[in-house]
């Protein structure tokens, strides 16, 4: 056991722990996650951030990251029960403001690594940060069963896997606290499931239920999925998602997609947990 720097941040309420391992020292078991993540016995958070310099894993990173290698720093996500994701919205954002925080980074533009490769950074004049998605890629129809019967939606990649369902009824009205059942030859790596409404002219409310953390209250990929399902293809659009913890904007255009909002530090300390 060794006392480690941590701090805490949100994005929209997807809340992370975010460990600095600039030269890759840390060996991070799904138990230290899960220990870090737990609510009532640890920090608390739907994911864990541990950041560190894509230098110093060299040859282990897998081919769609390679082009993280442009990035100095790398966002290292890990969902709350210890799985590793390929790509997180909010987590790149809450990471890049990490950065600026504590000054590895003083520049209103710069790359972050990830695990779908390098994604831009732009720090806008009101604060909010502006990631540069990339591809969204569509990849049909599925379905999956909640409380209320099954719904059918549009599979999205956003670098991680999506299914974003258009409801009838209010999405605050939906009993999340049962895991969405998915089709398995769909999604053999699970996904994550969003539900959403139109509420005005480029208004959708949205809801969802994360692969590796259950419901959150945000989820960045799963806005921009959320965004292109309710977006004719082949179009451009600007969406705000509001969700349980706040509200995003999304562009979609030829190409990809951009995904602006808040995000904060709220907390630095030591902990023992790893
Ligand atoms: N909250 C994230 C997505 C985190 C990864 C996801 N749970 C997965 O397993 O794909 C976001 O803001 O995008």
């Amino acid at each position: 056991m060794v006392d480690m720097r941590f701090a805490k941040g949100h994005g929209t309420e997807n809340d992370f722990v975010i460990l600095p391992d600039p030269d890759g020292e840390l060996e991070l078991t799904k138990e230290d996650v899960r220990s870090l993540c737990d609510r009532r016995a640890g920090i608390g958070g739907d994911g864990v951030l541990r950041v560190v310099r894509t230098r110093v894993l060299g040859e282990t990173l897998a081919p769609a990251a390679r082009t993280a290698e442009r990035a100095e720093w790398f966002m290292d996500y890990r969902n709350a029960d210890g799985s590793i994701a390929e790509m997180c919205g909010n987590g790149v954002r809450v990471f890049a403001r990490y950065l600026l925080h504590v000054g590895l980074v003083d520049s209103d533009r710069f790359e972050i690594g990830t695990r779908d490769g390098a994604k831009g950074v732009t720090v806008e004049a009101n604060g909010d940060i502006t990631i540069d998605m990339g591809r969204v890629e569509r990849q049909g129809v599925s379905s999956a069963g909640l409380a209320r019967g099954v719904v059918h939606g549009a599979q999205i990649s956003v670098g991680n896997p999506h299914l974003a369902c258009e409801i009838d009824e209010p999405v605050a009205d939906l009993d999340l606290s049962r895991p969405p059942e998915l089709d398995a030859d769909d999604f053999p790596e699970g996904a994550n499931v969003e539900l959403y409404n139109r509420v005005a002219p480029g208004v959708l409310d949205m809801r969802v239920y994360e692969r590796g953390s259950g419901e959150t209250r945000s989820c960045g990929t799963g806005i921009v999925a959320t965004a292109a399902a309710a977006t004719p293809e082949g179009q451009s659009a600007t969406w705000r998602v509001r969700v349980l913890g706040g509200e995003c904007t999304v562009e979609l255009d030829a190409s990809g997609a951009r995904l602006s909002g808040p995000a904060a530090i709220v907390a630095e300390g030591e902990t023992s947990l790893i």
